[in-house]
């Protein structure tokens, strides 16, 4: 029916993306937020944090490398925690032209969708916190009908969901029969895996104690080794599974599922990106509504720094008491303190004198969009409305893609959008063999996270023993927007204890600064 349309083919670079600034302002704080009842107002957190600090003793400003959730994070967690940055300007470069980086939306057929990071765990408190502080309404997914697809047959499916709209009952009554259903094949592997994951987010919790029980720390290892998850980075997801007692059935088929989805690699990837990637199977995962990027766009504006968009830095030139950063543009800007927020592994600043680090390699994940109708054939199938909505892959060297998963569904038959994740570029040829249609076909191909591989070795996060930062370090332990939240409020505390300015302020206001976790808690008792 549809085969007569023409394609509509489309290489989307991040430029191409919709990421950019929107005016928040008439956005209502309280319309869609979860939890909206308890949400502090921004204007109330900011001053809240306000300390009063005295001219910082060097010259120049603080300058970020970066527009995404890292760089943005950084900011904002510098201007919370000091009110004047001891009369220091902040500026933020960010290479493309518009914010956001690895998160960012792509238009399908006029339909928006997560082109990069898209679901955040429920137990992400800095994410959480951004959301509600920007006044960001949330979205949550709902149960996917999953199947596990080995090239020639699904080995293993959920029941099909309900109708939209359906009872409460009905819809209880099927995540009933999904549990079953994955008890039958999976047995208690499953409540092991379950055990894993949450002694990973109870230690990861950690990093959102209070200031005062909470270090400041100089190391990735240091980060890590307090919280009890360095042993993790150094043994493969499946060496840990093994020891935790998991079969090798659900290792094979449902956790490889799951690290292909997430990080486009194997079970052979380190055990805490490997942990932090099954927590992303959990319930309660939540979007921002109109793009994740939004968190990013908030924040940097939030900070009131000097954004220098289309600005990629080239060069970071020591000069003793400060930094020479040098931009595409020819322009030099001399910064006391400089931050990488953004992987160096694919870079070419060029940096004087050379840093080294250890060598990294980031896994490109190829994202497909297309708007189309899957061909049933393909799967063994005589209906495309027989094919699983989430489609998951094993690890087998002929199957091309990683995931296929249905983002909207149209009216017209059975056309939908769709999402595919791959490790190389689906083309034209391929695509026509799993698409009975296609109307149109985005692809983007994302330098998307860390190849990991244990043990896993981490670069500084003091680049030089100076003033020179480097949060994405962090990523080598795992790659998400949480962490990127969570490295960049480390490298904020650790620059303002580092120029001196901590101690000031906390003689100042001593009861101002309070951690999410302080104001978590506060928001917990309110509600109650
Ligand atoms: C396909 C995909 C799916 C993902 N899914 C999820 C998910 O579901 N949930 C989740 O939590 N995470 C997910 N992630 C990971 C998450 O998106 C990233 O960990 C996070 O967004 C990284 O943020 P960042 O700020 O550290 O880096 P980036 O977002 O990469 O930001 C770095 C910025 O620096 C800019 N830049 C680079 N060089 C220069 C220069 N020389 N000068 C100036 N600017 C420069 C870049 O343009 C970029 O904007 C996913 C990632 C991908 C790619």
């Amino acid at each position: 029916m549809y085969s007569d349309h023409k394609p509509r083919n489309r290489e989307a670079d991040l430029v191409e993306l919709t990421i950019g600034f929107t005016d928040q302002s008439s956005s209502s704080p309280n319309s869609h937020c979860i939890e909206s009842g308890s949400m502090l107002p921004l204007s109330l957190f900011v001053s809240l944090l306000v300390l009063h600090l005295p001219h910082a003793s060097a010259d120049g400003d603080i300058c970020i490398i970066g527009g995404g959730i890292s760089g943005a994070s950084t900011a904002f967690f510098l201007t919370s925690y000091t009110s004047t940055l001891g009369g220091a300007q902040l500026r933020v470069f960010e290479r493309r032209q518009k914010v956001g980086g690895r998160l960012g939306t792509v238009t399908l057929a006029g339909d928006s969708f997560e082109a990069g990071g898209s679901i955040i765990h429920p137990r992400n408190l800095h994410a959480r916190r951004f959301a509600d502080l920007l006044g960001l309404a949330v979205k949550t997914g709902g149960d996917d009908w999953l199947g596990i697809w080995d090239g020639k047959s699904f080995v293993f499916q959920t029941a099909r969901p309900p109708p939209v709209g359906s009872s409460w009952w009905r819809r209880k009554l099927h995540s009933l029969v999904n549990s079953l259903l994955l008890l039958r094949r999976y047995g208690l592997s499953l409540l092991k895996m379950d055990k894993f994951v949450q002694e990973m987010l109870r230690r990861f919790m950690l990093f959102y104690n209070g200031m005062e029980s909470r270090p400041v720390f100089a190391t990735v290892e240091e980060m890590l080794q307090w919280t009890g998850l360095y042993g993790l980075t150094r043994r493969t997801l499946e060496e840990e599974l093994l020891d935790a007692g998991l079969n090798t059935r659900t290792i094979a088929e449902l956790v490889t599922v799951i690290t292909r989805i997430n990080y486009g690699q194997s079970t052979h990837i380190s055990g805490l990106a490997g942990a932090v990637s099954l927590a992303g199977s959990e319930s309660g995962l939540w979007a921002v509504k109109g793009g994740n990027w939004q968190l990013a766009a908030g924040l940097l504006k939030t900070s009131n720094a000097t954004l220098h968009l289309q600005e990629g830095i080239d060069s970071i030139t020591d000069a003793g008491d400060h930094y020479v950063l040098r931009s595409n543009s020819g322009s030099e800007y001399e910064c006391m303190v400089t931050v990488v927020a953004t992987p160096l592994d694919e870079l070419n600043i060029t940096f004087s004198p050379p840093i080294s680090i250890p060598p990294r390699k980031m896994q490109h994940t190829h994202a497909t969009f297309v708007r189309g109708i899957l061909n049933p054939g393909y799967f063994g199938l005589n209906s495309a409305s027989d094919i699983p909505e989430l489609i998951g892959t094993l690890e087998l060297p002929d199957i091309p893609f990683s995931c296929i998963s249905v983002l909207k569904r149209y009216s017209e038959g059975d056309m939908a959008a769709y999402k595919m994740f791959s490790r190389a570029k689906l083309d034209d040829g391929l695509l026509d063999q799993i698409f009975r249609a296609r109307i149109e076909t985005i692809r983007i191909n994302w330098a998307a996270y860390p190849h990991y591989q244990a043990p896993e070795e981490f670069a500084p996060i003091v680049l030089d023993g100076k003033q020179l930062y480097y949060v994405n370090t962090f990523e080598s332990a795992a790659s998400a927007i949480e962490t990127g939240a969570v490295a960049a409020e480390n490298v904020a505390r650790l620059i303002i204890s580092r120029l001196s300015l901590l101690p000031q302020a906390q003689q100042q206001q001593p009861h101002i600064i309070k951690s999410f976790a302080e104001q978590e808690s506060q928001r917990r008792h309110v509600d109650l």
